[in-house]
This record gives structure tokens, sequence and C-alpha cells, in this order.
């Protein structure tokens, strides 16, 4: 069994809105509010050599990651936190601290209890006008992805100079921003691989994605073929990717390289040949 056939086992339960974005929307005023929750264990998602205050802001950065997916401003967090040892409350609360006061959200709230493993839940909210949601790609948009794709697998990999991208996601809300107002028609962040983020995005819209891989922005200075691998299965890269009707392309103030197109087959093709939904993805033995 894995997280993703189990999340789809709720659709019939909850309904398809309640899995199909990076958050939760709900309309308030004239306005959206977002809201995700995400929850980090010591043994699954911090890599040893990780300081409390790396975890705490990698515990922020992978929730305001998903509100910045909608296009959304990053309002206020809360952080549940299951304590191992107590003395490592104060560290990982700072940098949770620090990565909140850089995307300008306030760190609100939360909980504090003891557990046998360090567990950490942040829950975030975010405001928009209108929020980009997964669905939404048209035929013959533009796919594209901000940034770099596979720092964080390279880093995973041994190659040790990626490893800040690896241990201190930067979550991009600016561009977030930018492309909500630049006509994104589609978005999401690649948090579990590109690879499976294209599926994801199928899983929501009729149309279908085809990518090149000659044209994945990989990690500098690693071997072009394994780059590639890295950047379509590897996780842990906090990167938007976003379709875009290419008359609206390139997004001012945006840094983001197309990769490919959308296509009125349903499916994820990779230089023409059908790319499988692997990345990172939890799975239980029984
Ligand atoms: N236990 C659950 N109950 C209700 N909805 C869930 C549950 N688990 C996941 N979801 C929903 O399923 C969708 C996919 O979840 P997923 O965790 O893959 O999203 P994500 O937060 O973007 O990814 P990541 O966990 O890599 O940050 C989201 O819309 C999420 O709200
Ligand atoms: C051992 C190890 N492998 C990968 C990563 C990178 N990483 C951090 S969060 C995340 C995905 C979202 O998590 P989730 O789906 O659990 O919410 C990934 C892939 C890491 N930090 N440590
Ligand atoms: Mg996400
Ligand atoms: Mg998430
Ligand atoms: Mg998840």
């Amino acid at each position: 069994m894995d997280e993703r056939s189990l999340i789809r086992s709720l659709v019939p339960v909850l309904g398809a809105a309640a899995t199909a974005d990076d958050c939760a929307t709900i309309q308030h005023g004239g306005e959206w509010l977002v809201l995700s929750t995400d929850m980090l264990h010591e043994t699954t998602d911090f890599p040893a050599g990780m300081t409390d205050r790396e975890i705490g802001w990698m515990a922020a950065a992978v929730t305001i990651s998903d509100i910045a997916a909608m296009g959304a401003r990053p309002v206020a967090l809360l952080l549940a936190t299951g304590l191992d040892r107590p003395e490592r409350l104060a560290g990982i609360t700072a940098g949770a601290l620090e990565c909140c006061r850089a995307y300008g959200c306030d760190l609100a709230g939360g909980d504090t209890d003891a557990h046998t493993e360090l567990t950490i839940v942040s829950t975030g909210l975010g405001t928009a006008l209108r929020p980009v949601r997964r669905s939404g790609a048209g035929i013959g948009d533009l796919i594209c992805v901000t940034g770099y794709l596979g720092g964080a697998q390279a880093a995973l990999s041994g190659y040790d100079q990626f490893w800040e991208r690896l241990i201190a996601p930067e979550p991009r809300v600016a561009a977030g921003l930018a492309l909500n107002a630049g006509g994104a028609t589609a978005m999401m962040d690649v948090s579990d691989g590109l690879a499976m983020s294209l599926h994801d995005m199928l899983g929501v819209n009729d149309c279908g994605f085809t990518v090149e891989t000659v044209r994945l922005p990989i990690p500098d200075g690693v071997p072009a073929e394994e780059g590639r691998d890295f950047a379509l299965f590897g996780g842990g890269d906090f990167e938007l990717l976003f379709t875009v009707p290419p008359e609206r392309f390139p997004v001012a103030g945006v840094e983001a390289t197309a990769i490919g197109r959308v296509v009125a087959e349903h499916g994820v093709w990779a230089d023409g040949a059908s790319l499988p939904a692997r990345g990172y993805v939890h799975t239980w033995t029984k």
C-alpha cells in the first residue's frame, strides 16, 4: 500500500475536492482562505546531521510551499511538536520562526507533547483573491517549472554541494503570487518529484502532459543522465510546477523553464515514452 492509493480511497468518503490541491480552499468574504497541513518525522524527513533549527525551518517551509503553490500569500502557521527530548523545542521554534518571518507569516501557535520519534505537524493559512488550482490546465499551454529540479535528491545521493538545498527549502511565495497574477492556469509544488507531480495533475485534469527531458533544469555539476533522473523522480525540491498559455510566458519576475506542453490525450510522457508515477512516496509493507 502506498500513500497515493490510500489518499484516493478517501475520495468516495470526503469528495474529490478534499484531495484535489496542495491546500484546502474556503471562500471567505471577497477572498479565499487556503489551508494546508504537513507531518514530518525524524527518520523519514530529517536527514542525519540536521540541526534542530534547520528542522524547524524545514517544517515551516514545506507548509508555506503548499500555500505558495496556490498562488496565495501566507498569513499564519501553527506548529505541533511531538518531542523525543524537551530541550529540542527552542531550536525547532527558532528555525520555524526564522522561516515564517522570511515569508511574512505569523507563527501564531501550536501544540507540544512527548513522543518516541520527533514528529512535527505544521499547519498553515494563506489568502488569495483567486487561488490557482492543480486543475485548469489548457490544451496547448506550456508546462513550466521554477528554479531547477533534482538538487535535494542529488544531496541524498552524495553530492554534498546540494546539502543546503535538501535541508533548507525556499518556498516560492513571490513566484506563486506573480504566476497567479500572470495567468498560470494550473499549479502545484513538486515536493514528491516531477513525475509524481505530473501524475497528480493528471488526476484532476482531462488533458495530458508531455515533457522533453533535455529541457529539464538539472543541478549544476551532476552528469546529465543522473541529473535528469534526480529531476524526474527525486523528492524534496520545493519548486513550482505550472501550466500557462504560451503568449503569457515568461511571467515578469519569475525565473522558470518551459519543459513541455499540455496535450489533448490523457497521460504523462517524457521524450515520447510513458512516464511512470514514481517519486517520493510513503509506503506500508503490511
Ligand atoms: N488524511 C487525509 N484526509 C483528508 N485529506 C487528505 C489526507 N491526506 C491527504 N489529504 C489531501 O490529499 C491531497 C494530497 O496530499 P499530499 O500530502 O500529497 O499533498 P501535499 O501537501 O501537496 O504534498 P506533501 O505531503 O508532499 O507536502 C491534499 O489535498 C491533502 O489535503
Ligand atoms: C530522507 C529524506 N528524503 C527526502 C527528503 C526531502 N523531503 C523533505 S519533505 C519531502 C516531501 C514531502 O514530504 P511528505 O510527502 O512526507 O509530506 C521530501 C522528499 C528528506 N528531507 N529526507
Ligand atoms: Mg504540495
Ligand atoms: Mg504538503
Ligand atoms: Mg503529504
